[in-house]
């Protein structure tokens, strides 16, 4: 799993590390790791740094010393000249850094205004030069995070932010560099996710408070499908998926929702719906069984019409786990006795919670909370960054996929492989995030860097899914668009 910390955790676990190594020692990998990560401004250009009050730009200070020594020339703006990283300032002067009153044409920038001590929101000259980045467009990497922005909240100001091309954070992630919409100014369309640079901090940090699953982690698979052990399985033990989806107005929310529950764990896909949609998704799917039937999850929503609260009564009279989407989320009962995953997109939470769409969107983490805290289940909410809350566990961000993900269908995809896992025997926090993790990495394997139809996601999904389990996804960078 990557994992991302809050500031109050990294503070702790920097100071238990810091006590047991020389003075000034974390700083120094800092600023190794970070100047080795700069290695794309070639020698004789031009870096300009944007020093802030703290450590944060005590590490660029450092860095831009190792950067001088390779020949990178480096120009200093100083926030405060009255409060500056004196040893660091020294170093990078030393090393024959200029000082410069502001920015002018550099075409390398590096914001270490604020790290970890940020408040959000720039205000004065700091705001200024975050304008002049948004201007001016130089290729900017951010030191730990991007200066501005609500590093625990993964929240972005009304004020003024940096928008950096890249992010180079130090010992473990922090929400803001993986949570929407912050993570959209730590670097969203170049590099995707910051680089970690390895300090030691590992063993010193607590739990997470954000984790999210990585190629590396097939082993998931295993751990929560006792049946992949066990050579006797069958139909049954694998578990079967009943799915409530479609309606005449939309048929082909059946046949979508009915290729991704087909395509997951599950060794049985049941569809109840009208005689003639029945027939239409058993001719297009001849291993799907019509008809109700014992089932282990159901999955109930996707493009279902008028009948979409019937159908969830009838699916909770069943007892049974279940995935509610899409319409079903309209009919939800104050409180569930079954284990559930709820899939709404920010507009369907937002009626949920009867706030608005944009309030949903700028604080999403604050918003899947609550509605799995008010309903007492998984909220996988859908969006460019899903999220998985669930009460009492580690809320899991997804990290693979692409925006040619946002295409008529695929959350109907998303919504009936999420079923089959759930019917095969995850819980619904590992089926929401194991759903959305292989749906996002199918996305990438059906189209790298093009449109991809919802079929054709359910298409790649089987070899995604093998791929995952044997270890062969190669890094999360890969699979995202
Ligand atoms: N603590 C440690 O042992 C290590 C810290 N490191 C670096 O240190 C950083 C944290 O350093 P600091 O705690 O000094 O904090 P910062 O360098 O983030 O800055 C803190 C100062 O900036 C002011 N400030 C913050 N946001 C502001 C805003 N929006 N407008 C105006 N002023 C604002 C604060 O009041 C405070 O005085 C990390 O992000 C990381 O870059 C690394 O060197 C690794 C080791």
């Amino acid at each position: 799993m990557l994992t991302a910390h809050t500031v109050a955790d990294v503070r702790a676990a920097e100071e238990s590390l810091a006590a047991g190594l020389p003075a000034g020692e974390l700083m120094r990998r800092a600023a190794r790791g970070l100047a080795d990560a700069l290695d794309h401004v070639p020698a004789g250009e031009v870096l300009l740094v944007l020093v802030g009050p703290g450590n944060n730009g005590g590490d660029a200070l450092f860095a831009a010393a190792h950067l001088l020594d390779r020949g990178v020339r480096v120009d200093l703006c100083l926030l405060d000249p009255h409060r500056v990283h004196g040893d660091g300032l020294a170093a990078a002067v030393l090393a024959g850094a200029q000082i410069v009153d502001g920015p002018s044409q550099q075409r390398h920038c590096l914001d270490a205004m604020f790290g970890i001590g940020a408040r959000s929101g720039l205000v004065g000259r700091a705001a200024e030069w975050s304008e002049w980045i948004a201007g001016t467009r130089p290729r900017t990497v951010a030191v730990d995070v991007p200066s501005g922005v609500d590093v625990d909240g993964a929240t972005l100001p009304a004020t003024a932010h940096v928008m950096a091309d890249a992010t180079v954070t130090f010992g473990t992630y922090k929400n803001c560099l993986l949570v929407s919409p912050a993570a959209g100014a730590a670097g969203w369309a170049d590099t995707a996710i910051a680089r970690l640079v390895d300090i030691g901090l590992a063993p010193h940090l607590p739990a997470p408070s954000i984790e999210a699953i990585e190629p590396s982690d097939g082993h998931l698979l295993v751990e929560t499908f006792d049946w992949l052990r066990a050579p006797t399985s069958h139909k049954y033990s694998r578990g079967v998926v009943g799915i409530a989806a479609g309606s005449s107005q939309y048929a082909g929310a059946a046949h979508l929702c009915v290729s991704g529950a087909l395509t997951g764990m599950a060794g049985m896909v049941r569809f109840v719906g009208d005689p003639e949609l029945s027939r239409r998704v058993v001719d297009r799917a001849p291993e799907v069984v019509a008809g109700t039937g014992r089932v282990q999850a159901w999955v109930v929503g996707p493009g279902s019409g008028d009948d979409a609260g019937d159908q969830l009564a009838t699916a909770l009279d069943d007892g049974v786990a279940l995935v509610v989407d899409a319409s079903a989320l309209q009919h939800l009962p104050d409180s569930f006795d079954v284990p559930v995953l709820l899939t709404p997109h920010a507009g369907e939470l937002a009626e949920m919670l009867d706030v608005r769409r944009d309030e949903v969107e700028a604080e999403p983490l604050v918003h899947v909370a609550e509605a799995a805290r008010r309903w007492r289940c998984t909220v996988l909410l859908k969006g460019s960054r899903t999220l998985v809350a669930t009460p009492g566990r580690t809320t899991r961000v997804n990290l693979t996929g692409s925006p040619w993900l946002g295409t008529a269908g695929s959350g109907d995809v998303l919504a009936g492989l999420a079923g089959s896992l759930l019917a095969s025997g995850a819980d619904p926090h590992d089926a929401g995030s194991l759903a959305a993790f292989l749906h996002g990495a199918a996305s990438v394997r059906a189209n790298r860097g093009g449109p991809v139809t919802a079929s054709a996601v359910a298409e790649a999904l089987p070899g995604t899914l093998a791929a995952f389990h044997d270890g062969q996804l190669g890094d999360v960078r890969d699979w995202r668009g």
